[in-house]
């Protein structure tokens, strides 16, 4: 009999979501058994805006439990991990990708096109918050903040204040709610963030066996996508705040498999709103991901992060925060 591996997971309802169907997915390819060891985390325990204290607070503690050795794996939600290499560890699998859009759960089954001018819409993520001021419909925005449950109840519940909220529909499809979902929104209108609907499954390096073991459950495309699109995120240098969207894409084109990655970064107010887009071969994915970068640095990117959220060289880095 060998000992069941340990997974280190929030408990919060959709990490423990996410780390039972990875665990389930690991034994099924692999017939090892997986146990769940519930780690609590600094921005567990806080009602701060998430904000002040910087996603690194729900990834830092696993990240703690994995070099103690107190836990074997972990899986992240991509999209919280700062973008700076974490030492001694290894991201070993990105399993396949949820759908990576945005969704709005609005009253009365409305879509965002029908928001009444002042409607109220709640979300915390300054990325979102610059995309609905972007779309010059009027609509008042307001900053909340605590599990998927909390923010629904804010629009579905008896004490109901918000009109709608935009959510990662990834998050709702993991705890079996996109039922609540009245539009998924179009990128077009609502970029998502790097690496939103990914899940990263990291363990310490100097476990090789472990590093082999959870490759079954890489699965190349989409680790290509989010490789694309985080290296964006920080060639940008983006704070832990930055409203920076990105989106890979894979399709079939004329010479083969390629990658379409867009990439956006507009002002909390949505009067500068830069989009580009840049085409490549998966294997080139940080590549394509640096230069659109750099392009949108050349049309003054780094003027409107200057306005908020832009940490500079040398600070630590973070994922966009949602
Ligand atoms: N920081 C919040 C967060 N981190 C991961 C998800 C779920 C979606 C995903 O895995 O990308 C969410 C919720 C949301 O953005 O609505």
């Amino acid at each position: 009999m060998t000992a069941p591996l340990r997974l280190g997971t929030r408990g919060s309802a959709l990490a423990m979501a996410q780390s039972s169907q990875i665990a389930e997915a690991l034994t099924a390819a692999t017939g090892r058994p997986v146990e769940l060891v519930e780690v609590v985390t600094a921005g567990d325990r806080s009602s701060a805006p998430v904000h002040r204290l910087g996603v690194g607070v729900f990834v830092s503690a696993l990240r703690d439990a994995l070099a103690a050795r107190t836990i074997d794996f972990a899986v992240h939600s991509y999209k919280d991990l700062p973008t700076a290499a974490a030492p001694g560890l290894h991201i070993a699998a990105v399993p396949p990708r949820q759908d990576p859009r945005d969704a709005l759960v609005a009253k009365g089954g409305r879509t965002l096109a029908e928001l009444p001018t002042g409607a109220v819409v709640g979300t915390g993520a300054l990325r979102r918050i610059a995309q609905l001021h972007a779309l010059g419909m009027q609509l008042e925005v307001t900053p909340i903040r605590g599990n998927v449950d909390t923010r629904l109840r804010r629009v579905l519940g008896p004490d109901a204040d918000l009109d709608a909220v935009v959510l990662a529909r990834a998050g709702l499809a993991r705890l079996g709610r996109t039922d609540v979902i009245t539009e998924t929104l179009d990128p077009m209108l609502m970029l998502p963030a790097p690496a939103q609907g990914a899940l990263a499954v990291e363990c310490r390096i100097d476990d090789p066996d472990l590093v082999e073991l959870l490759a079954v459950l890489d699965h190349a495309p989409s680790r290509a996508a989010v490789t694309a699109e985080r290296a964006l995120l920080a060639t940008l240098e983006a704070g832990c705040s930055a409203p920076v969207a990105a989106y890979g894409e894979l399709a079939e084109g004329d010479a083969g498999e390629e990658i379409y990655l867009r990439g956006a970064v507009i002002s909390p107010d949505g009067t500068r709103d830069l989009r580009l887009s840049r085409t490549g071969t998966p294997a080139d994915a940080a590549e394509i991901g640096k230069a659109l970068a750099a392009e949108l640095l050349e049309l003054g990117a780094d003027s409107i992060l200057g306005q908020e959220g832009h940490a500079g060289p040398g600070t630590q880095q973070f994922g966009s925060i949602e």
